[in-house]
């Protein structure tokens, strides 16, 4: 090969500011605590090609946008934090013609204390991470929610059989399995016109109790009807992604000690696993444009 040489592609900007919101008007506190990163597109080629840095906006700058961003304009919804930061960086700043915002949600409940709520004391929420993303870019601005690290377990109602086999195969089929999943769920919409907390509320209830009301016959099965019950009930939404490793459990030999285990005692594998996804979407959604090209996962 001996073609001519070309910067093919470039983004820049802040990963992981880890910014926490205290709302603190009243002796009842709120807290809001996430991980953002911020991320540019534009004219930015000649700090790749000359190192001319003049319309380079830096990446420190993007840090302390994203930190007062969380007072000036609040920091309630995240879908509303990152289109907030996103139009700045678009319509204010301009060599960027497009942005990206990337954001986690650490979810925290209120500490019981004496049998009630306390009003400024927390203990840190083990279930999932919320996120979202936002990207602006010259043909418009696109928002996907999710969630991740859903970590959801049923002890009945799935099953595995009727596979392909060849050579290889070992696996016995099952009728009556664990199946367990840490849940990766995205979701785009259509619109910014949301009611973000109650539309989050809602998907996250649906994914739990399909999980739980598929009778399963595969993993797949199970992801597909999620995404599905989705889309069913959300009009605002075009397509959902999900990306579910099967932790496996597999049930432990007693017999060798003349126990009976009649699907109690596991050995929860850790690796390897089996990695199921799955996109669900209507026939007429609308064009993804970039919504789906991740910053912080460009290289990984
Ligand atoms: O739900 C499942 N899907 C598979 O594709 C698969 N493959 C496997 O070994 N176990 C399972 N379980």
């Amino acid at each position: 090969m001996s073609g001519s040489i070309e910067l093919s592609g470039h983004q820049y900007g802040k990963a992981e500011n880890r910014v926490v919101r205290i709302y603190r008007d009243t002796p009842r506190h709120e807290i809001h605590d996430i991980n953002v990163s911020t991320c540019l597109r534009g004219d930015f080629a000649d700090a790749y090609l000359t190192g001319d840095q003049s319309k380079v906006l830096p990446t420190d700058t993007q840090k302390q946008t994203a930190y007062s961003y969380a007072k000036e304009k609040g920091l309630i919804s995240i879908e509303t934090y990152g289109l907030e930061l996103a139009r700045h960086f678009v319509d204010d700043i301009e060599p960027v013609s497009g942005a990206r915002i990337e954001i986690e949600e650490y979810a925290w409940e209120r500490a019981i204390v004496d049998g009630s709520e306390h009003d400024y004391t927390w203990i840190r929420k083990g279930q999932e991470v919320r996120t979202a993303s936002i990207t602006i870019s010259d043909t418009g601005t696109w928002v996907i929610g999710g969630l991740k690290d859903l970590v959801i377990l049923k002890s009945t109602g799935s099953e595995f059989s009727g596979f392909l086999e060849d050579p290889y195969t070992v696996l016995e089929p099952t009728d009556d399995r664990v199946m367990a999943t840490t849940l990766v769920a995205q979701w785009r919409f259509v619109t910014t016109d949301v009611d973000w907390e109650s539309v989050y509320a809602g998907i996250k209830a649906q994914i739990v109790k399909q999980f739980a009301q598929v009778h399963s016959l595969a993993l797949q099965q199970t992801l597909f009807h999620i995404g599905k019950a989705i889309l069913e009930e959300f009009p605002i939404i075009a397509e959902v992604r999900l990306s579910a490793p099967n932790k496996h459990h597999f049930e432990y030999a007693l017999g060798r000690f003349g126990v009976e285990n009649d699907n109690e005692v596991f050995h929860a594998a850790d690796r390897p696993y089996g990695l199921i996804q799955a996109a669900v979407s209507r026939s007429d959604a609308p064009d993804a444009g970039p919504s789906w090209t991740t910053y912080a996962g460009w290289l990984s």
